[in-house]
């Protein structure tokens, strides 16, 4: 069964159509990408499967389950997750405080468990934070205040914190952007552990080439519908995906 399926879904904003009867699936365990020239319908789709919004029709399922009408709190308590476009830090907090708030995101009422945490479950929620650290190999910045992480930095850590709630899948809105080349590296594979991990991917992105290499799955948007979907190379070789950039383009 697939983690996520789409059916239908559609979300006009007045008189625009920005997604169009849009249905495809994510197979769980790989790395699904959508992509399509500016103005697509990426972002409005992203934020009909994070519930930031509700389709005006259509319907979202998670594990077959029908989620449309969920706000996003209760999604993330099913264990989709989300990061957002640009950084959403605590600047004055380190790397390891950012992490240790991310976790109390998956709490129902984070500030009170946080001022009532007993002191075991506080140290295990240290020890947990270690262990995310580790993964996003930040170990060694831990002490560093946010805002002086470099830019590549800054999104590791906001996928660190997103990690910190456990997600089984988890939605990233163009994590590759504003990246040097070996921090593009470096995020790629830190995706592919997750993946190996168990957790499910789904990614915008404009960074062709780093989609290329790393998407299992590609759903090509165009004018918010779906116009092609597939392995890379079969998406790299359909006709209208390079029609579609160039239009976008002229
Ligand atoms: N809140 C909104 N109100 C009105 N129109 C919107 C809103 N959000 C998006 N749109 C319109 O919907 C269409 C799809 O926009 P969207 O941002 O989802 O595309 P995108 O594929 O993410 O584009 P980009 O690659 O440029 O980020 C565009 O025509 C956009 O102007």
């Amino acid at each position: 069964m697939p983690i996520l399926s789409l059916h239908e879904v559609t979300k006009a904003f007045g008189g625009l159509v920005a997604v169009n009867r849009a249905t495809f699936s994510v197979e769980p365990g790989s790395i699904h990408g959508l992509i399509g020239p500016n103005g697509a319908g990426k972002t409005t789709l992203f934020s009909l499967i994070t519930g930031f919004y509700r389709p005006t029709m259509g319907r979202v399922e998670l594990d077959g389950e029908d989620i449309t009408r969920l706000s996003t709190s209760a999604r993330a308590r099913k264990g989709l997750v989300r990061t957002f476009q640009g950084t959403v830090l605590f600047s004055d907090l380190t790397v390891e405080e950012n992490i240790a708030n991310g976790m109390l995101a998956e709490s129902s009422s984070p500030w009170t468990d946080w001022l009532f945490e007993s002191p075991a479950s506080r140290s295990s929620r240290q020890e947990r934070a270690a262990a995310i650290m580790d993964y996003a190999r930040l170990s060694d910045l831990r002490n560093v205040g946010a805002k002086d992480l470099s830019h590549g930095q800054q999104r590791v850590l906001g996928i660190a914190i997103a990690l910190a709630a456990k997600p089984r899948l988890l939605l990233l809105d163009e994590p590759f952007t504003g990246m040097t080349a070996s921090e593009k590296n470096r995020l790629a594979e830190m995706l592919r552990r997750i993946r190996e991990d168990g957790a499910t991917i789904v990614l915008v992105e404009h960074d062709m080439r780093t989609v290329m290499r790393l998407c299992d799955v590609i759903t090509v948007l165009n004018f918010g519908s779906v116009l092609t979907e597939g392995t890379p190379e079969q998406v790299r070789r359909h006709p209208e995906v390079m029609a579609a950039y160039l239009g976008s383009a002229a």
